[in-house]
């Protein structure tokens, strides 16, 4: 399975229209993949959390539609990041109306999931302040007929999560990023060490550049069940370009069957 991993670096200077015009012109250019994954948040900007009540749109709203296009015109299965998510209707049992929502969209652009992110990163501010929490795991078949639980960033430090997809029968995680630099040492550790302790597949787009004040750490990467690096970006914009080989997993898996001897 071919698959793409685009790593958008912005900055404050585009506006949500401009951004998605410039990223499906990169979805298009990915035809010949067989899933295409871009960063968290992108075109409202992940730690533009000044702008993001202004920015917020629905999943059939005009960022959703073009990477729906794209995904069509390139046919692809694309996880499109997410997106700021103000689905209209009653608020959350928070009463806030925004949720982090990642968007998946199939080869005929059609949106074929969603997931809301369920461990909001900002302590008192940021996300716990403006956002409801998601609530459901999601997992997704991917091309070549596994299955890939999706979390979001700040997720990735919630290892229970990725648990309980393994649980349902994922093997592979795709992981939407805006991980800052300040702590990219961590992001990579923690891919690794999903990766390791599932014996999964992990695929992680990240963001760069540096937007709001912040400065994006890069180094999206794609980690085998052993841990191993198969593909990692710089700093900076990039298409990571993997063909990742079938059968890992159960390779791993059966090979060193650590998750036999869990003790629940
Ligand atoms: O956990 C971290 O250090 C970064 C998390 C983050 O930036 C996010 O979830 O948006």
């Amino acid at each position: 399975m071919k698959v793409a991993l685009i790593q958008l670096a912005y900055d404050d200077s585009e506006t949500v229209e401009e951004r998605t015009t410039r990223v499906v012109d990169l979805v298009r250019q990915q035809r010949g993949h067989d899933l295409v994954v871009l960063p968290e948040l992108w075109p409202m900007g992940g730690f533009d959390y000044r702008a993001w009540s202004d920015k917020a749109q629905t999943t059939s709203g005009s960022v959703v539609q073009a990477l729906g296009a794209a995904a069509r015109d390139a046919g692809v299965l694309l996880h499109g990041g997410s997106i700021v998510e103000r689905p209209g209707g009653a608020p959350g049992p928070e009463g806030k109306d925004l949720w982090n929502t990642s968007v998946v969209l199939d080869s005929s652009g059609e949106l074929v999931a969603t997931y809301r992110k369920i461990h909001r990163f900002g302590f008192a501010g940021g996300e716990p302040a403006l956002m409801e929490a998601g609530a459901d795991l999601v997992s997704i078949e991917l091309p070549d007929g596994s299955m890939a639980g999706l979390s979001t960033c700040y997720d990735l430090r919630f290892p229970e999560l990725y648990r309980a997809q393994i649980d349902q029968g994922a093997t592979v995680f795709v992981i939407p990023a805006a991980w800052p630099m300040a702590r990219v040492d961590h992001w990579r550790l923690l891919l690794r060490a999903r990766a390791v302790e599932d014996q999964a597949v992990v695929i992680a787009c990240n963001t760069a550049g540096t937007h709001a004040r912040a400065e994006m750490g890069g180094h999206s990467a794609v980690i085998g069940p052993g841990g191993e690096v198969l593909a990692e970006a710089g700093e900076g914009e990039e298409v990571l370009s993997v063909d990742l080989p079938t059968d890992l997993v159960q390779a791993a898996r059966e090979g060193f069957p650590v998750l036999a001897d869990r003790r629940l």
